[in-house]
């Protein structure tokens, strides 16, 4: 491999021209001999250049300039402290920055929690060790603690970490606990069909006592200080504490990074998560049906996770939080992916898990905005996130070249099955799980819109994965439809995502995500309606499932198909096809489109079996039919008229 002349020695530092120039006579010598260290240890220090300081504060960030250095890192410890206290000692843990290995200077002892009045003295085996907090690490800082302290995490070829979540490889949406109290008694959407299980303030205490001490009995925790919602008027402050660096960097990664200088001005956060997820909550505890507890408390702006590492249940709490905060102020929060085309056309691309979000927003030819998560406010549309969450099963270069390139270093690949020896994926491997993940910073996606925000949108596309087979490839919508489809929220659940579904099944959630409404579905929709109406938006319906038959006869729609579909909506070339109205669902489809075979157009040509096809039709339609009966009873709009509108514009058979 190395030339011969040059020592043998692969890549030469030192010039041989040194050995010539060497001092004294007969020994050659290094360069001049300026090693700036007297020994190992600080030659390695000499290795790592300081960074600049990153320290939040707690309070007014006014002041901060005049700190030094040591008060911030003493204020910002304080904070943790803060954040980490007991309920019933109340006092915070002793924390001190840094590995439990490295330096323990500024320990921060016990902060008295400011909810406590009368000072306990707390004496126990908690209080008297330290706590280390490992704060807004990088990549490369997580990257190590995840290969060197948790199994199951390795360095995959294409440089991106792989770790397994454990047990639960997706949501459990059945564990998921609110708390209801004055406040959210009123406010929120509870009882049939709700996804929000109640819980009482006292209970949520007591699995947040058990999440806190937990996390204190550790030797190390670590912290993230990060954003949601790139509309910077919008912007809300999360901290998340975890015990494990592969959820430090899917929060890196998923959440708005924040830059050194507002770190410095980050202040107390807007809402924490407790992530103590790798010790179960006690069964014994009233409200608790398995050993599982996903708990939101919105009043006291805090989340507390026991019992499952699944990383996407941080996500999707944060998520099911700004489907509270934002409506609020008038702003609609969308379970959709995002993108913009070079005229600065907006579409939104909604689904449910598995439909095509991640994939259809990812476009080569368009600015990507998000794939999950967005805000529709007076101003345009916000990605509430900083990074994507990618499907990766059976994920190829070919197909999805963008996410493939995506998965680099930096980025965390759930659950995935990987060659032991070279370290290549085998994304076809489900040995694990079906619903295996990467997650990236949307950075790594290169036609990223950075800072992701766009103007109002042109085309509101809907996606649903039909696993009956009957629905068209696309169909264009009158918005009465739109919002038919949009409360419906019809998908084929493709396994995984949700714990324990491993077949295709009808599933119907409102607002294509209703696991993580908080309020009633018709708020969201109502204002959905009056968005897309002001700003002329168009209602598509893509069925990104199955043609020819259902699950088991016919087949997926191939997704160069979709994208085409998806490419003549962008184009506006789809507004001006000449369109047919199907039986039963009444749906407008498109006689041809450029490079889709126009058989599968429509599905009744693509079935070979007229009956089987009229029949599954009919089914379906009834399912659409019974799942809409729940929502007569709301109104939308003003004097209930919407509700007529949207009801006729459902199924007729
Ligand atoms: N015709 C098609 N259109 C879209 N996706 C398809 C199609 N055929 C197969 N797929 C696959 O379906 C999956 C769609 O998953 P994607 O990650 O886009 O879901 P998502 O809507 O973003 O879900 P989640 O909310 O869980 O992230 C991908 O694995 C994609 O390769
Ligand atoms: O939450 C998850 O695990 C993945 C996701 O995006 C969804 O289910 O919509
Ligand atoms: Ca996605
Ligand atoms: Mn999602």
């Amino acid at each position: 491999m190395t030339e011969k002349g040059t020592g043998g020695v692969s890549t030469p530092r030192t010039p041989l021209k040194s050995i010539l120039t060497a001092k004294v006579k007969g020994i050659p010598h290094d360069v001049d001999g300026t090693v700036k260290a007297q020994t190992l240890e600080e030659l390695h220090s000499l290795q790592r250049k300081r960074s600049a300081p990153n320290t939040p504060l707690q309070g007014t960030p006014t002041a901060f300039v005049n700190l030094s250095e040591d008060e911030r890192q003493r204020l910002q410890l304080q904070s943790i402290s803060a954040s980490l206290a007991s309920g019933t000692r109340g006092t915070g843990p002793k924390v001190v920055r840094g590995d439990p290995g490295g330096c323990k200077s500024r320990a921060v002892t016990h902060v008295a929690h400011h909810h406590i009045e009368a000072p306990i003295i707390s004496v126990s085996d908690s209080a008297l060790k330290f706590t280390h907090v490992l704060y807004n690490l990088s990549p490369g800082e997580l990257y190590e603690q995840a290969l060197k302290y948790e199994k199951g995490s390795f360095l995959t070829s294409s440089g991106a970490v792989a770790t397994l979540s454990g047990a639960k490889t997706g949501r459990s949406p059945r564990d998921k606990r609110v708390v209801i109290d004055d406040i959210t008694q009123d406010e929120l959407w509870w009882g049939k069909g709700s996804p929000n299980i109640e819980m009482d303030e006292h209970t949520f205490m007591v699995n947040r006592e058990r999440a806190v001490d937990y996390l204190n009995s550790l030797e190390k925790v670590f912290v993230n200080d990060q954003f949601l919602n790139w509309d910077p008027k919008n912007r809300i402050k999360v901290r998340i504490v975890s015990c494990r660096a592969y959820h430090s960097l899917f929060m890196h990664n998923m959440c708005i990074r924040p830059t050194i200088e507002e770190l410095e001005n980050f202040g107390t956060p807007d809402f924490t998560i407790y992530n103590a997820g790798q010790f179960p909550c006690n069964r014994y505890t009233h409200y608790m049906t398995s050993s599982t507890s996903i708990d939101i408390n919105l009043t006291r702006k805090e989340m507390v996770i026991l019992g499952t590492q699944y990383a996407g249940e941080m996500k999707k709490g944060l998520f099911s939080l700004m489907h509270y905060l934002m409506p609020k102020r008038q702003i609609l929060s969308l379970h959709s992916g995002c993108n913009m085309g070079k005229d600065g056309d907006v579409a939104l691309f909604f689904g449910l898990s598995g439909t095509g979000k991640t994939t259809l927003s990812t476009d080569h030819n368009r600015f990507l905005i998000g794939d999950d998560e967005h805000c529709w406010s007076d101003d345009g549309v916000s990605n509430i996130e900083g990074g994507c969450y990618a499907k990766c099963i059976d994920l190829s270069k070919e197909k999805e070249p963008d996410i493939w390139n995506a998965i680099k270093f930096g980025t965390v690949l759930e659950n995935v099955v990987f060659d032991e020896h070279t370290r290549e994926v085998d994304y076809t491997d489900k040995s694990v799980t079906e619903n295996t993940r990467a997650a990236y910073p949307i950075e790594f996606i290169p036609n990223a819109k950075i800072p992701c925000v766009g103007p109002h949108p042109k085309n509101v596309i809907l996606l649903a994965c039909d696993a009956f087979g009957v629905l068209p490839p696309v169909s264009k919508l009158s918005l009465a439809q739109t919002m038919y489809h949009f409360i419906s929220g019809y998908t084929a659940l493709v396994a995984g995502t949700v714990d324990d579904i491993k077949e295709p099944t009808a599933t119907f959630s409102s607002c294509f995500g209703a696991a993580f409404l908080m309020l009633h579905p018709t708020k969201y929709a109502a204002m959905l309606a009056e968005k897309m109406q002001k700003h002329g938006a168009t209602g598509w319906l893509v069925n990104t499932g199955w043609c020819g038959g259902s699950y088991g006869t016919g087949n997926r729609i191939k997704l160069s198909y979709t994208r085409k579909i998806i490419d003549s909506i962008h184009s506006g070339n789809l507004s001006n096809a000449t369109y047919e109205k199907t039986k039963v669902f009444g749906l407008e489809i498109p006689s041809e489109i450029e490079g889709v075979p126009a058989e599968i157009l429509r599905p009744e040509n693509a079935w070979a079996d007229k009956e089987a096809y009229k029949n599954t039709l009919l089914k379906l339609a009834g399912l659409f039919k019974n799942n809409f009966e729940t929502f007569m009873e709301y109104k939308i709009g003003e004097g209930n008229k919407l509700t007529e509108e949207i009801r006729a514009a459902g199924p007729i058979f």
